[in-house]
């Protein structure tokens, strides 16, 4: 039977997506949104901050920056900057080596070389070189027994050792905040772990192999007008104000479709199924809401508390598996242009070091992941505007990364130069990082903004696809669409989970789960 009332818990990208998704796929049902905090948008925060001292107004991002124009169910494209694939931002990424890092390879900030021409001139071809060209020819050596593995595993299986640190655990530390022999290789870069079975063992191989046609997913069909003409030869793209205009734009569509409620400050407390297999939402904005169908776009070890069966045990184990990052993004404001703080480019990553992460109490535990250059890639967002901005921009605005694997000292959970004279001794040793890290000396930032994203990323542990199948399974919800007649726990698919927690952590992705929920229950 159709939903006549849902409830989405959560109202990040997840839930604004899956709002307005139900919304249009069940125009006779009623969506209700609840949030815990005061505002929508989870980790999107978009900050402008004039600055008269440097005469300017610069837009700082708390969480995501930007989205690949990949992700086809992107909604609202007003007010797109792009970044094309040519330039220096999509192309110039690089990798910050420490002197003592272990290996006899180049130390310093080195640019990751992008083709294999650039690779044989590159200081890091000591490593990069023989890993890529010798893979092809090493034996099959994925363990018979093995459905997944850590990308830390899977990288030193086919690439060895150095490679599988230096290269491997940047990558990680860029995407995920985390440790790579932690994050599982299957539910994380699932495309990998494929090209070394379509290349019978080799991965690069197996990206050279074209993909046989069962393999090709089934194209969506997806409202794009001249979005893909826009798109053209871009890298990635932004919005003028920042990645909040796309969770604004949501929630002025929300608030515009009748069908739509949206509570604020709303914490869910539970979540009873009742008899007739309808669902009791507890939280603290007044009654409880009585749901013929509920989305959980939350955390999902948030969604393991709520959840009580009629004796009030835990159902569904497999929702609190995976530990959360949480990673401190520190923006700063440096008075200067680009070209005096950085070389041009999108910024660069560390990788772990050679002895493992050391705890806090180590002075050399810079914490630090990688930096990004968003003056390169977002200028267009400041004003005042300015030609060639790398040269002449009246200051440069960078964000640093830190925590996620490294310990770090609890922080507040918001913290910037406009609520404090004296700068705290977190942001003074980040500074003094970033000028080993750039290799020059610099001036104090003009500004600085920490923002604390407490537990904001899972880690898919090694085995988290069949987890999530079995939780699937457990909640009467199947991956063969219209099969959810199975033991439910009662559930029978009345509840289906969404989110980055289930799979997929990048902006599109988190709207794409929005798109594809509740096909079920049509
Ligand atoms: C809060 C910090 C985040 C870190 N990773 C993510 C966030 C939100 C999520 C993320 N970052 C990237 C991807 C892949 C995107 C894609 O393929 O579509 C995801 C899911 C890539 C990326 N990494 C960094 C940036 C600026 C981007 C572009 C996307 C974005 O704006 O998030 C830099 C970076 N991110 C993190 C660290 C530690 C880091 C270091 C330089 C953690």
């Amino acid at each position: 039977m159709p939903p006549t009332h849902i409830a989405v818990l959560g109202g990040g990208l997840t839930g604004l997506s899956s709002a307005i998704h139900l919304a249009r796929r069940f125009p006779t049902s009623k969506i209700t949104l609840l949030e815990k905090q005061g505002r929508l948008g989870g980790w999107v925060r978009s900050e402008r901050v004039d600055l008269p001292q440097i005469g300017a107004s610069v837009l700082l991002e708390g969480g995501p920056r930007s989205l690949r124009p990949n992700g086809k169910s992107v909604l609202e494209l007003d007010e797109v900057i792009t970044v094309p694939k040519t330039a220096p931002p999509a192309k110039a990424r690089f990798l910050y080596i420490p002197k003592s890092n272990g290996y006899s390879g180049p130390s310093g900030l080195q640019r990751i070389p992008s083709s294999i021409f650039s690779m044989l001139s590159s200081p890091l071809a000591s490593v990069m070189l023989p890993a890529v060209l010798f893979e092809p020819f090493k034996r099959y050596n994925r363990p018979s027994n093995i459905r997944d593995e850590s990308v830390d595993s899977f990288f030193t299986r086919r690439l060895g050792e150095t490679f599988a640190r230096v290269f491997g655990s940047a990558l990680v530390h860029g995407i995920y905040a985390t440790d790579s022999r932690k994050l599982s290789v299957r539910a994380a870069f699932p495309s990998i772990w494929e090209a070394e079975e379509r290349g019978r063992g080799s991965i690069v191989r197996g990206f050279l192999t074209p993909k046989k046609k069962k393999d090709l997913a089934e194209e969506e069909t997806y409202d794009l007008g001249d979005v893909p003409e826009i798109m053209r030869g871009i890298s990635v793209y932004s919005f003028r104000d920042g990645m909040e205009t796309l969770t604004k734009a949501m929630e002025r569509n929300l608030e515009t479709t009748p069908n739509v409620g949206i509570t604020k400050n709303a914490h869910v407390s539970s979540l009873k199924l009742l008899e007739d297999q309808e669902v009791e939402v507890a939280h603290s904005q007044g009654t409880p809401l009585i749901a013929s169908h509920v989305v959980s776009a939350l955390p999902l070890q948030v969604l393991y508390n709520l959840i009580h069966d009629r004796n009030n045990t835990l159902l569904v184990p497999n929702l609190n598996k995976n530990p959360y990052s949480t990673v401190h993004v520190v923006n700063m404001v440096f008075p200067l242009p680009p070209k005096d703080i950085h070389p041009e480019g999108f910024g660069y990553l560390i990788p772990r070091p050679p002895d493992g992460y050391p705890d806090a109490s180590n002075p050399s535990a810079s914490g630090v992941l990688g930096t990004v250059f968003d003056s390169c890639s977002l200028y267009e967002q400041d004003f005042p505007r300015t030609e060639n901005y790398y040269n002449n921009a009246s200051h440069t605005k960078l964000t640093m990364m830190t925590g996620g694997p490294y310990s770090k000292p609890p922080l507040p959970p918001h913290l910037s130069s406009s609520e404090t004279d004296v700068m705290p001794p977190f942001i003074r040793n980040l500074l003094d990082q970033l000028k080993t890290q750039l290799g020059k000396e610099l001036p104090d930032p003009v500004y600085w903004r920490i923002w604390n994203n407490e537990a904001c990323i899972p880690t898919l542990l090694p085995g988290h696809l069949e987890r999530m199948e079995e939780m699937r399974a457990q909640l009467g919800l199947s991956s063969t669409p219209g099969s959810f007649d199975r033991d439910s726990g009662g559930w029978k698919a009345h509840l289906a989970v969404v989110g980055a927690g289930v799979g997929g952590v990048s902006v599109g992705d988190c709207i794409e789960a929005g798109r594809q929920v509740g096909r079920e229950w049509t």
